[in-house]
């Protein structure tokens, strides 16, 4: 799939633009603070609806405004859409396709996809186990239209079911108000348990791969899933059971969560750990083998949307050129190659070297604005 066009009104410092894209790297380079990152999150905004980074959506309208505006003209193998989103302040997203508003984002979602890459991923290996829930539950995302309503409702539950903890010390109260939360976080928990199993299945055998091309057959990359609920390892069990056996622990477990006023299972406590020839790479991986990490989980998530939805994402590079070394760079622009559209932002036009060049169309961007300049000058 390919952005033939995006429009940015109000978002961010932009106050208006049009950009047209109709090369497979798309640059934006510029100094710091100029807007290079927001034109990427406008996109994954138009891909999600949601910001990779801000948490509050007011922060992504213009300064002094009362709203902004994205509109993307995306053109698929067989399909060509019109994506527009209106975000007014105080409002709910105002959302069409083709011209005919959406009432809900499902639809919505299943038009663009989109994978970024940005510094901060580093954080996938070393950082908490939140960051890379939130890594599993982004892909998920982009591949099961139902996953974000289980997440919704999982973290409702669990949040009606941590303030009872913490507010009734009364057990046999309790036994009277948990069920019916119990019930719920079983249910969705369940099933983003369920889910989360066979993503990381599938992306375990195509991050293994990639990482042993990365390191040119040196390195064995190993991912292993280390969910909350063990008894989910047992493929014979069905989802039924397997609800059976969340509910046990969840009563089991009472004593010990009243003491700690919180839920102390369920997949809010989930975790990933990376294994690097059988050592951990959160403890043992030098820099580089945790950006090589990085790298093949985030090319592996290309290569599992792309067998999903049978055409693959674009590809978001924020600010992580300079980090990456030839070889490693060779092999993202080997993506362009298999048809991957990759925008890129980098501080220097001489973070843009050789073939990447060749390839790309350059916006100089400077405060807010974003400048067309023809490749190779
Ligand atoms: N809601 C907003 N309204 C107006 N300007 C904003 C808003 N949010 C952020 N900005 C401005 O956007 C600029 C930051 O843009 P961006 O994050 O895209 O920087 P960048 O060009 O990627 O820089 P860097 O290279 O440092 O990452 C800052 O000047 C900031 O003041």
């Amino acid at each position: 799939m390919q952005l033939k066009e995006l429009y940015v009104k109000n978002f961010r410092n932009y106050p208006g633009q049009s950009l047209n894209f109709n090369k497979p790297i798309i640059l934006f380079f510029g100094e710091n603070a100029q807007g290079k990152t927001n034109l990427l999150e406008a996109i994954y905004y138009l891909a999600t609806g949601k910001s990779h980074r801000a948490h509050r959506e007011k922060e992504l309208i213009r300064w002094e405004t009362s709203g902004f505006y994205l509109k993307g003209e995306l053109k698929k193998e067989n399909s060509e859409y019109t994506l527009e989103i209106l975000q007014r302040k105080g409002h709910g997203k105002e959302l069409k396709i083709n011209g005919l508003p959406q009432s809900n984002l499902r639809n919505f979602l299943k038009s663009l996809n989109v994978v970024i890459f940005s510094p901060e991923d580093l954080m996938l290996i070393k950082g908490t186990p939140d960051n890379r829930r939130r890594f599993l539950d982004q892909e998920i995302n982009q591949v099961d239209y139902n996953y974000d309503f289980y997440l919704k409702n999982y973290n409702k539950a669990l949040k009606q079911r941590n303030k009872l903890l913490k507010t009734c010390q009364n057990k046999s109260m309790l036994k009277y108000y948990l069920p019916p939360w119990d019930e719920q976080i079983a249910k969705y928990g369940v099933k983003i348990t369920l889910r989360r199993k066979k993503i990381i299945h599938q992306i375990k055998l195509l991050s293994r791969l990639i990482y042993r091309k990365i390191t040119n057959q040196r390195e064995d990359l190993e991912l292993k899933y280390i969910p909350s609920l063990e008894s989910i390892l047992n493929d014979n069990l069905k989802e039924d059971e397997f609800i059976d056996y969340f509910l046990q622990g969840l009563s089991n477990n009472l004593d010990n969560d009243l003491l700690k006023k919180s839920t102390s299972i369920g997949p809010h406590r989930d975790d990933i750990e990376f294994y690097i020839n059988g050592n951990n790479a959160r403890n043992y991986g030098s820099q580089g083998q945790q950006r090589s990490t990085v790298l093949a989980l985030k090319m592996a998530e290309l290569e599992m949307i792309k067998g999903e939805k049978g055409e693959y994402p674009i590809l978001l590079l924020d600010d992580v050129l300079s980090e990456l070394d030839r070889a490693r760079r060779k092999h993202l622009l080997n993506l362009t190659e298999a048809r991957v559209q990759t925008f890129v932002t980098g501080t220097s036009r001489d973070d843009f070297k050789g073939d990447m060049l060749k390839k790309a169309q350059i916006y100089k961007i400077y405060e807010g604005e974003a400048v067309n300049e023809d490749a190779g000058d």
